[in-house]
């Protein structure tokens, strides 16, 4: 079963923070589609490997950065909005089942990747900025996209060799994915320690 934000082991990795500040991705060369400016920040050590990967790329494929640094205050909007969502779709489950189920999709606050500056929600673009296809829309939810959004779902030729083509990227420069989502890379949060085995996570909460 996969392991979930929401869950214990993932819950209880201490933080230690390093203290990295907050770079524009748009200052490093990397390609950004949210015009935010807020959003298009992360720390700079998530910078520098998302810099590594869209330099392991091939000619004319670039890493498209939708969304960095997500506020609080976002982040609980994102997660009230779609816990309303379950709750009217599913409504004889607990609450307890409901916030486990939430974290398919997005984190509790107290562990929230984007918060810390330590996530993307990113695809890849061809050389003129069209993104690729991923066999969804970035940030569908697993109701909307029948399950497709997780990485490993079954989907066509096209969508896996992308998938693939983003994973060799990210993962090769030390980024873990969320399972549930093929767009959600960390770094340096509690997800990444549980992934990789660290013993601590280096990036908390961050204010922008
Ligand atoms: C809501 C979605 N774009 C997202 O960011 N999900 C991850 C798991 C998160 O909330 O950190």
């Amino acid at each position: 079963m996969t392991t979930l934000l929401a869950d214990p082991d993932v819950v209880a990795i201490p933080v230690e923070d390093n203290g990295d500040r907050l770079v524009d991705l748009a200052t490093c060369g990397i390609a950004c589609a949210e015009p935010g400016e807020d959003r298009r920040h992360v720390r700079a050590g998530l910078a520098d490997r998302l810099m590594a990967a869209d330099a392991a790329l091939p000619p004319g494929v670039r890493l498209l950065v939708v969304e960095g640094l997500r506020t609080a205050r976002a982040q609980s909007a994102v997660l009230t909005g779609y816990t309303r969502e379950l709750r009217a779709t599913f409504p004889w489950l607990d609450d307890d089942e409901l916030r486990r189920m939430a974290s398919r999709y997005v984190a509790p606050l107290e562990v929230a990747p984007h918060v810390a500056g330590a996530a993307v929600d990113v695809t890849l673009a061809d050389a003129f900025g069209r993104e690729l296809w991923m066999g969804t829309e970035l940030d569908a939810t697993p109701e909307e996209s029948a399950g497709r959004c997780a990485f490993d779902a079954a989907v066509d030729v096209e969508a896996r060799r992308n998938r693939s083509l983003l994973a060799g990227a990210l993962g090769g420069a030390g980024l873990v994915n969320y399972p549930t989502e093929w767009w959600h890379w960390s770094f340096g949060d509690r997800y990444w320690a549980f992934t990789t085995g660290a013993d601590r996570a280096v990036y908390g909460p961050v204010e922008p």
